[in-house]
C-alpha cells in the first residue's frame, strides 16, 4: 500500500513545470473531480491547458509558481496539489460552467485566504513585532527572554516542552514569577500572569505585554508550521518578539503587511568561533575525543555507532534521539556536559538541534544525508548549519566549536553549506482548519467521514501564496483508527489532534481504548492499559517498547486535561511518567553491557526473541511474560547443570 502510494507520488509528480498540464489532463483524480462539479471533460480540457500556463506564468496569487516548484522538489502529488487552484481558477473565469449545488458553498467554507482575520482581538491591537535574527549560538533568544522576564505579563511559545520547561525554571529561579503550560503539564499560580508554553498552547484570548515566539522558521513545518503561524497572527501583545532564523524575515514582514503591522529586525552574530576542519575522519572512530557528538539519523545507527566507539574509547557515549522523552534527553545531556561524569562523547540525531543546552567541542557527522519519509536527501543548508552550530557554545568549556565528517567525501558538502550567507526564504506558513470550519463542511457533507472531511477541506481549501494547508495525513489515519467509534464531531476533532501516530503498535491500540472511553463516557484508569516492567530493558528494541508506553502515558495526560472527569487519575500518570523515564534512563544504562550489547548485535538477545514476541503480546501482560520466561531460563539451566 506505501509502495503504492509512493509510486503514485512519482508518478503525478512531473519533473518540470512545462509538463504540469500533461499530468494534469491524464489525472484520474481531476477527471473525478470535474465530473463531480458537474463539467463535461471536455469542457473542462481547455481550462486545465489555461490554468497550467498561468500558473507557469505565476499569475495566480492563490497559486504561486515558487510553492509550485517547492511542492515538485518534495514529490508531493501534484495533481491533487494544484487541484484548490483550478477550483478557484474555474470559479474565476468559468463559474457559469460549474453546476454542481453545493459547490458554491463549499468553496466559501474553504476560503483561506485572510487567515489575518481569523484573529479579531489581536487585530484590535496596536502590535509591535521585533524580530530576533542570527545563527545558532548567537543570543538572539537570550535577548528576547531578557524582556520576557522583565515584563509584567506575557507568554514564551517554544516548539519543546523542554524549552518550555527551561524557561519556566530559570525565570522563577530568578525570582520571576512564570506559569507553565504545554499540552501534557500545567503548572499555574494564582497572580501569576507570564506563561511558558509549548506552542500550541499560546494563551491567545489574553491581553500581555509581550510574546516571545521562538524557532519561527517552524511557521513553515509540514505539520506544526500552523501553531506559529496562529501564534504569530493571533497574540494579543503589546510587543510581539520572534526569535530564529533570517530565513524568516521576507515572510514574516509579508504576513504582518496584510495586518498593517511594523516590523523591527535585530540581526545577531554567532558569539564564539566556528572552525571547519580541512579533512574527515577518514571514516574511522578512532580520532572521537572528549567533547565530540557524532550526529547520524537512525536510531539503529546510534546504537551501533556507540558500540563502535565504546570500542576505541575508555570513555562512555551518552545518547540522544527523537523519539526518547524530552527528560531522557536533558538527562543524557546532564551526563554529557558533566566535565566529571566518565560519558564524555554523544552520539545523536538532529534532536540536538533544538532545545538543549549542550557543551560540544565538535561535531562530526556521520552522515550528510537523510531519510525524508519517502527517500534519503541530502541535509538542506539550514539542517547543516543548525547542527553544526551546536558546537562551541558562549561561556561553556569548549569557547571555539569545530566540525567535521565522519567520511572525507562529506566535508566539501559541509563546508558549501557553512558558507552560504543566504539560504533561501521560507516561502509560505502552515494553516489547519479549525473545529468551526470542520463543523460548517460537515453541516454541507453530513454523510462524509471524518477524514473524508478532512480529504474535502484539502482538495477545496483556498490560500494565497503566502500560506499553505498543513499536511492533515496524521490526523487522518487517526480519523479512520477511531472512525467506528461512536463520537460528537468536537470530540473526535479534538481527538484526531492529539499527539499521537496511528502506526505505532502499542499507541494505537491504547488510542482505540481511550477514544472508546471518551465515547461511553467511562471513567479510564490508566493502569488497566500500562504496566511497566520492573527492570530496565535489557535490548534497544525493548527499549523502543518502553519509549511507546512512555507515549501512552504523555497521551492520557494531554487527554486529562481535554476530558477531566474521563482521565481523571493524572496523579498516577505523572507517577508511572517518572517511573518510565527512570527505566527508560537506566535502560540505556544497561545497554552500554559489553555482554549485554553482544547479545543485542548477534540478534539473538533475549531480549530481542522476547520482544518479537511482545508484539503480540498485551502490555498487562508482560510481569506475567517476564516471569514465564524466566522460568524456562531457570528450567534450561537445570537441564544443564543435570547433564554436567
Ligand atoms: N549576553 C549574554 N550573557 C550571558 N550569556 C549569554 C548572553 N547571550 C547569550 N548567552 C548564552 O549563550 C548561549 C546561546 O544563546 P541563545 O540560546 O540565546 O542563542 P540562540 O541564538 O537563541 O541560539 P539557539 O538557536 O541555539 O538557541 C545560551 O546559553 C545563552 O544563555
Amino acid at each position: 500500500m506505501e509502495a503504492e502510494q509512493k509510486g503514485n507520488n512519482l508518478l503525478n509528480t512531473p519533473a518540470n513545470l512545462s509538463e504540469i498540464a500533461r499530468e494534469l489532463l491524464s489525472s484520474e483524480t481531476i477527471k473525478r473531480k470535474c465530473k463531480d462539479l458537474g463539467l463535461q471533460y471536455a469542457d473542462a480540457q481547455p481550462l486545465i491547458e489555461e490554468y497550467a500556463t498561468a500558473v507557469r506564468a505565476d499569475e495566480l496569487p492563490y497559486m504561486r509558481k515558487s510553492v509550485v516548484e517547492d511542492a515538485m522538489r518534495d514529490e508531493k502529488p501534484i495533481d491533487r496539489f494544484l487541484l484548490p487552484g483550478l477550483y478557484q481558477f474555474i470559479l474565476d473565469t468559468k463559474k457559469d460552467l460549474v453546476d454542481a449545488p453545493n459547490f458554491r458553498t463549499l468553496m466559501t467554507l474553504s476560503d483561506l485566504r485572510t487567515p489575518s482575520e481569523w484573529f479579531p482581538q489581536a487585530r484590535a491591537m496596536k502590535r509591535k513585532i521585533i524580530m530576533h535574527v542570527g545563527p545558532t549560538n548567537s543570543g538572539k533568544t537570550y535577548s528576547a527572554l531578557k524582556c520576557f522576564e522583565k515584563a509584567e505579563t506575557g507568554a514564551y511559545a517554544g516548539p519543546l516542552r523542554l524549552l518550555a520547561h527551561d524557561v519556566y525554571e530559570k525565570l522563577n529561579n530568578n525570582g520571576a514569577s512564570c506559569n507553565l503550560l504545554t499540552g501534557e503539564e500545567r503548572r499555574e499560580s494564582d497572580n501569576v500572569y507570564k506563561w511558558s508554553c509549548t506552542v500550541e498552547m499560546t494563551p491567545l484570548n489574553r491581553n500581555l505585554d509581550i510574546a516571545v515566539i521562538d524557532e519561527i522558521q517552524m511557521i513553515s513545518d509540514e505539520q506544526r508550521g500552523w501553531a506559529w503561524t496562529n501564534a504569530l497572527l493571533g497574540a494579543c501583545a503589546k510587543e510581539v518578539h520572534l526569535c530564529g532564523e533570517a530565513t524568516a524575515v521576507p515572510l514574516v514582514k509579508r504576513i504582518c503587511a496584510l495586518m498593517g503591522e511594523e516590523v523591527t529586525v535585530h540581526t545577531y552574530n554567532r558569539l564564539t568561533p566556528l572552525h571547519i576542519e580541512v579533512k574527515g575522519n577518514g571514516s574511522s572512530f578512532s580520532n572521537i575525543q572528549p567533547g565530540d557528538c557524532v550526529v547520524t539519523f537512525s536510531r539503529k545507527n546510534i546504537f551501533a555507532i556507540r558500540k563502535k566507539i565504546e570500542g576505541f574509547a575508555t570513555m562512555k557515549a551518552a545518547v540522544i534521539y527523537g523519539s526518547l522523552p524530552p527528560e531522557t534527553r536533558a538527562e543524557q545531556a546532564k551526563l554529557f556536559n558533566d566535565p566529571n561524569n566518565n560519558h564524555r562523547i554523544l552520539v545523536a540525531s538532529d534532536a540536538i538541534g533544538m532545545g538543549l543546552n549542550l557543551n560540544i567541542r565538535r561535531i562530526v557527522f556521520e552522515t550528510v544525508s537523510k531519510f525524508n519519509g519517502k527517500r534519503t536527501v541530502p541535509l538542506t543548508v539550514s539542517q547543516i548549519k543548525q547542527i553544526a552550530g551546536r558546537a562551541g557554545r558562549f561561556k561553556t568549556q569548549y569557547p571555539i566549536g569545530t566540525v567535521s565528517t565522519l567520511h572525507n567525501g562529506d566535508m566539501a558538502a559541509v563546508r558549501r553549506a557553512l558558507g552560504v550567507e543566504n539560504p533561501p526564504p521560507l516561502p509560505s506558513a502552515g494553516i489547519h482548519p479549525s473545529l468551526e470550519q470542520i463543523q460548517s463542511l460537515a453541516d454541507e457533507l453530513p454523510n462524509e467521514t471524518f477524514a473524508g472531511l478532512l480529504d474535502q477541506f484539502e482538495q477545496l481549501s483556498r490560500l494565497d501564496g503566502d500560506f499553505f494547508l498543513c499536511n492533515l495525513h496524521q490526523q487522518k489515519d487517526i480519523a479512520n483508527l477511531i472512525q467506528s467509534i461512536e463520537l460528537s464531531l468536537s470530540d473526535r476533532y479534538t481527538l484526531v489532534n492529539a499527539p499521537a501516530s496511528a502506526d505505532e503498535g502499542i499507541l494505537s491500540e491504547a488510542f482505540v481504548r481511550f477514544a472508546t472511553c471518551v465515547s461511553t463516557g467511562e471513567e479510564c484508569n490508566l493502569k488497566d492499559y500500562v504496566t511497566l516492567p520492573h527492570a530496565p530493558a535489557q535490548s534497544s528494541e525493548l527499549l523502543k517498547v518502553l519509549e511507546a508506553h512512555h507515549k501512552v502515558i504523555l497521551l492520557y495526560l494531554w487527554l486529562s486535561y481535554r476530558f477531566p472527569s474521563i482521565f481523571s487519575d493524572s496523579d498516577t500518570a505523572s507517577h508511572l511518567k517518572r517511573v518510565c523515564e527512570d527505566l527508560i534512563n537506566s535502560s540505556l544504562d544497561k545497554l552500554h553491557d559489553p555482554r549485554v550489547k553482544q547479545k543485542v548485535d548477534s540478534g539473538k538477545s533475549w531480549g530481542k526473541k522476547q520482544f518479537e514476541k511482545r508484539k503480540t503480546v498485551n502490555i498487562n501482560e508482560w510481569p506475567s511474560f517476564l516471569e514465564k520466561k524466566k522460568n524456562k531460563l531457570l528450567h534450561k539451566l537445570e537441564e544443564r547443570e543435570s547433564m554436567t
